[in-house]
């Protein structure tokens, strides 16, 4: 029996590092396949992974749900047939939903010797509360469908940081475990251990508070007057809060403090974005405007190319509507220096919203290289040659001719 572990995560949350953990810590010895949907047509952590000795499959250009959906039960039965592995490890693309993958992953299983094990999102700690706001759909989708969150770069955070994004988190998921502990702390057995149980004991605090209810709700109806006090606070909150979710009282200052926080763009901006304008509220028209033209597209493709077997004006918007890639292959030789300097443009906003950029390149001197991008961080290592250069960048509204001059290719 071939376990499936599915390891999503926002672009560039951390889910390559984290599988890269697990593989040397958890895995070494078993039989392990990584399927990859990358975004964008140039894959670039394939190579990354090589390195391990792991069998890779790599699915790049489209999502797993749609248009991928027959090559990739073709590529998951034949990773079956033809390896038999103990574990299947499915890295789908940063901007797909859990929910469209799981569902993906159910349908092919269904006739085939697994057993999926377990649905983890890799959640950057400092850029939970950035994505949920302009990126929701497909970052909730991804946080409130997993089994386990397991949140990345908790090293440098504050607890108050880590406090606020677990509280975001729980909102749209109030069951899964959430790793909250750095990982260098943490042993791979420790990792897996928390993926694959649910937070049994939050579902026991659930489980009673509901049983309480019931018996609350049973003792009123014989004892109405005693409990008037009780009631009293509690038609308060129905009266007052439209946001419907219980407020325990530790949780009440967390809650007002999200009420707000549709008006505080700027905190956010300030954080973590560098995008250099307002996403949420100036661009609302626009996104509207091509998702509509993108749509009517849709319907025609869908019906024509599309074996996914549900309609896609149900499930919203796909990947490729909201977000863009621009990639190329190149012999091209970048000192250290050129890359930092592009990778210092692109945060300045002026090439669009940039969400993540990743490459291998020919440093002359400096030798070959790798970086990779997050909004407001970024970091280029040295690294063996490769067969040739690549780079990637990712984002929403991306201005392609500037990109490519600015990379010179
Ligand atoms: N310091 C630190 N760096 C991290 C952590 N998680 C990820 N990174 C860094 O963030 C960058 C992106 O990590 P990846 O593992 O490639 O992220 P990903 O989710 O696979 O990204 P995509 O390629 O967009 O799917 C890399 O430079 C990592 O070293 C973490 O917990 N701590």
């Amino acid at each position: 029996m071939t376990k499936i572990d599915i390891f999503s995560g926002f672009l560039g949350a951390g889910k390559t590092t984290l599988i890269k953990k697990l593989i040397k810590e958890s895995f070494a010895g078993q039989k392990v396949v990584l399927i990859e949907n990358e975004f964008g047509e140039i894959g670039i952590d394939g190579g990354f992974l090589k390195e391990s000795g792991i069998q890779i499959n790599e699915l790049n250009a489209g999502c797993i749900c749609c248009s991928l959906v027959g090559d990739f039960r073709a590529a998951l039965q034949q990773v079956v047939e033809q390896y038999h592995p103990d574990r299947i490890v499915i890295e789908p693309s940063g901007v797909g939903k859990l929910s469209d993958v799981t569902r993906a992953v159910e349908g092919v299983a269904e006739h085939l010797d697994v057993q999926l094990s377990s649905f983890v999102t890799v959640a950057d700690v400092n850029k939970v509360k950035m994505y949920m706001k302009n990126f929701g759909e497909f970052y909730d989708d991804q946080i409130s469908h997993a089994s386990c969150i397991i949140l990345s770069r908790t090293q440098n955070a504050t607890e108050e940081k880590i406090a606020a994004a677990v509280a975001m988190l729980r909102e749209k998921n109030p069951t899964a475990t959430i790793v909250t502990t750095a990982w260098d702390a943490l042993t791979g057995e420790q990792i897996l251990k928390a993926m694959s149980t649910k937070d049994d004991f939050k579902a026991e605090l659930i489980a009673m508070a509901a049983k309480a209810n019931e018996e609350h709700a049973h003792e009123d109806e014989e004892e109405e007057h005693e409990h008037h006090h009780h009631h009293d606070h509690d038609d308060d909150h129905d009266e007052h809060c439209c946001c419907g979710h219980h407020h325990d009282d530790d949780d009440d200052d967390e809650d007002e403090h999200e009420h707000h926080h549709h008006h505080d763009h700027d905190d956010d901006h300030d954080e973590h974005c560098c995008c250099g304008h307002h996403y949420d509220h100036d661009d609302d028209d626009e996104d509207e405007h091509e998702h509509h033209h993108h749509h009517d597209h849709d319907d025609d493709d869908h019906d024509e190319h599309c074996c996914c077997g549900h309609h896609h004006h149900h499930h919203g918007h796909d990947a490729d509507e909201v977000f863009t890639s621009w990639g190329v292959e190149t012999a091209k030789k970048f000192s250290k220096a050129d890359i930092e300097h592009a990778l210092t443009e692109l945060d300045t906003g002026n090439y669009g919203m940039i969400l993540r950029s990743k490459g291998i390149v020919d440093g002359g001197a400096d030798g070959w290289l790798e970086f990779d991008y997050v909004p407001g961080e970024w970091e280029v290592r040295a690294r063996g040659a490769d067969v040739g250069g690549k780079l990637v960048v990712i984002g929403s509204k991306l201005d392609e001719k500037a990109i490519a001059a600015l990379f010179g290719c």
